[in-house]
């Protein structure tokens, strides 16, 4: 593999059994390679298949045929452990819901993963994590005790503990505020640039999409195209001409 390729999908197809209709095919031999370094969103309208792409180049979800190599790793042969191991070790992930666990401070919460993996939390470590995302100050309190945008930089921090070789992130600011969502995507880009990040982000916004290198775009869980150095305009008039054309599909579709 390129030494610079942190994911790769190879004529990736994953089909969901569905019944009372044919089955879906969510995505469709999908190929597409993300780069080290790199910070990339996946767009396309509703139920084109970004969750599933996620999910599989995740190794969360498993794909009917093709491949996905994730740090020069062939997931397809691995046993769940040895992909659950893979998962801890090079993987990182924040979700809309931000998934903290409620009882737990901000410092436990980011511990949690070096738990996970049998190692006792430095808390030198943890709070230099929780500084990194702008809350030094924040480590004794619970999720409860913060804002949207304070837990989901909780969750990039309990993401990033392990430092991951990709983080993952599903709609991170579909939950959060406009303020909060810079903050939130300033964040996630300064990791790309000064930390070397690579990061695989699906978004509904346009806005949110423009903080990425590229922008790859979904449609019938196929790859249709793709945008280098995004603007949230160019972004939004793409989207808006996808969202008409799979529009105009289904309605002749359904003649
Ligand atoms: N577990 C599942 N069982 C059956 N069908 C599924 C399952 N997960 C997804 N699908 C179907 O696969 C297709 C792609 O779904 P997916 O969630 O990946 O799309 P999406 O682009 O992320 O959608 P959205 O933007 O609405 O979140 C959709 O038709 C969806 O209904």
């Amino acid at each position: 593999m390129a030494d610079n390729q942190a994911v790769r999908l190879e004529q990736v197809s994953r089909c969901y059994a569905a019944a009372t209709s044919a089955a879906v095919r969510a995505l469709d031999e999908i190929s597409v390679v993300f780069e080290r370094t790199t910070f990339t969103a996946i767009m396309g309208p509703s139920g084109s298949g970004k969750s599933t792409l996620l999910q599989c180049a995740a190794g969360l979800d498993r794909p009917d045929s093709g491949r996905v190599v994730v740090d020069d790793v062939d997931l397809g042969p691995l046993s769940e452990k040895a992909l659950t191991e893979l998962r801890r070790d090079r993987i990182g992930f924040i979700f809309q819901a931000f998934n903290l666990l409620g009882a737990l401070s901000a410092e436990q919460n980011v511990g949690l993963p070096l738990r996970l993996a049998g190692r006792r939390p430095d808390s030198a470590e943890v709070r230099a994590a929780l500084a990194q995302v702008g809350l030094g100050e924040r480590a004794g309190h619970l999720p409860s005790q913060m804002s949207g945008g304070q837990q989901q930089r909780v969750a990039i921090a309990r993401a990033l503990i392990t430092r991951p070789k990709v983080l993952f992130a599903d709609e991170p600011t579909g939950a959060l505020d406009s303020s909060s969502s810079r903050t939130v995507l300033k964040l996630l880009r300064t990791l790309v640039d000064e930390q070397g990040q690579t990061t695989i982000m699906v978004t509904h916004d346009p806005v949110a999409a423009s903080y990425a290198d590229r922008v790859v775009f979904l449609v019938d869980g196929r790859i249709t195209d793709e945008m280098r150095q995004p603007t949230a305009q160019g972004v939004a008039e793409h989207m808006a001409l996808l969202e008409a054309d799979t529009a105009t599909a289904r309605v002749g579709g359904g003649e």
